[in-house]
């Protein structure tokens, strides 16, 4: 990149048990001409990818609920109710949250729209998540879902009205921002 603001100076690990995390160092020439120097702590998470089922005719849509460890020492008793999502692990996005749909939730949909690819946290993460929506039909249940147990996932599902999921949103129960982003993106697109 030609006249580059950004210079990275360094890049220390300071764990790698799953993914790398880094302390980095790296100069920004500010606003005024002058150079500053930063140290930031950013882990290389892995992107993932992140779908809302909905159910046109019977408008409702088909969540998850599942313990995540972070919002838990944040101080919410941590099962979060989510859209269904995982890691990429190399994959294609779109077969990759075609997988996910099914280990997750049971069904089989016939297609996924992808409609959005954003930052998780740009700061502190590498993470990109991709978003996708797909109709579903009871018809498409194919399994049980409710994830990996050897992997130690345990997800229950959750299936609310459109209306039910809306004002959840609005009082601050579901509370995971991926899902949070997909239900507003049903209120303003599919609805
Ligand atoms: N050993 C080990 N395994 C891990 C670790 N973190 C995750 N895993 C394993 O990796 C798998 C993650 O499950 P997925 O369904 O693929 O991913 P996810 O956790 O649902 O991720 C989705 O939601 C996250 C939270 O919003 C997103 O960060 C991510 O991008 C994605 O959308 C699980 O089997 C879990 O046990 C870790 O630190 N150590
Ligand atoms: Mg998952």
């Amino acid at each position: 990149m030609q006249d580059d603001p950004i210079r990275i100076i360094g890049q220390d690990v300071l764990s790698d048990q799953y993914c790398p995390l880094k302390q980095v160092t790296y100069d920004q020439r500010c606003s005024d001409g002058s150079w500053q120097r930063q140290t930031r702590e950013v882990y290389e998470s892995a992107s993932g990818a992140a779908v809302l089922l909905y159910d046109r005719d019977r408008r409702t849509v088909q969540l998850t609920r599942q313990f995540r460890i972070g919002s838990r020492l944040a101080g919410h008793d941590g099962f979060l109710v989510e859209a269904a999502a995982g890691m990429l692990d190399g994959e294609d996005p779109e077969q990759r949250i075609r997988d996910e749909i099914f280990e997750e939730t049971g069904y089989r949909v016939e297609r996924v729209d992808k409609v959005l690819e954003l930052f998780a946290s740009p700061a502190s993460l590498t993470e990109r998540v991709h978003y996708f929506v797909a109709a579903f039909t009871p018809a498409m249940r194919e399994a049980k879902g409710g994830g990996k147990r050897d992997e130690g996932e345990d997800i229950e599902l959750v299936e609310l009205s459109y209306e039910d999921a809306f004002a959840r949103v609005a009082s601050g129960e579901i509370a995971d921002a991926k899902t949070v982003i997909l239900l507003q993106y049903l209120q303003l697109h599919l609805v």
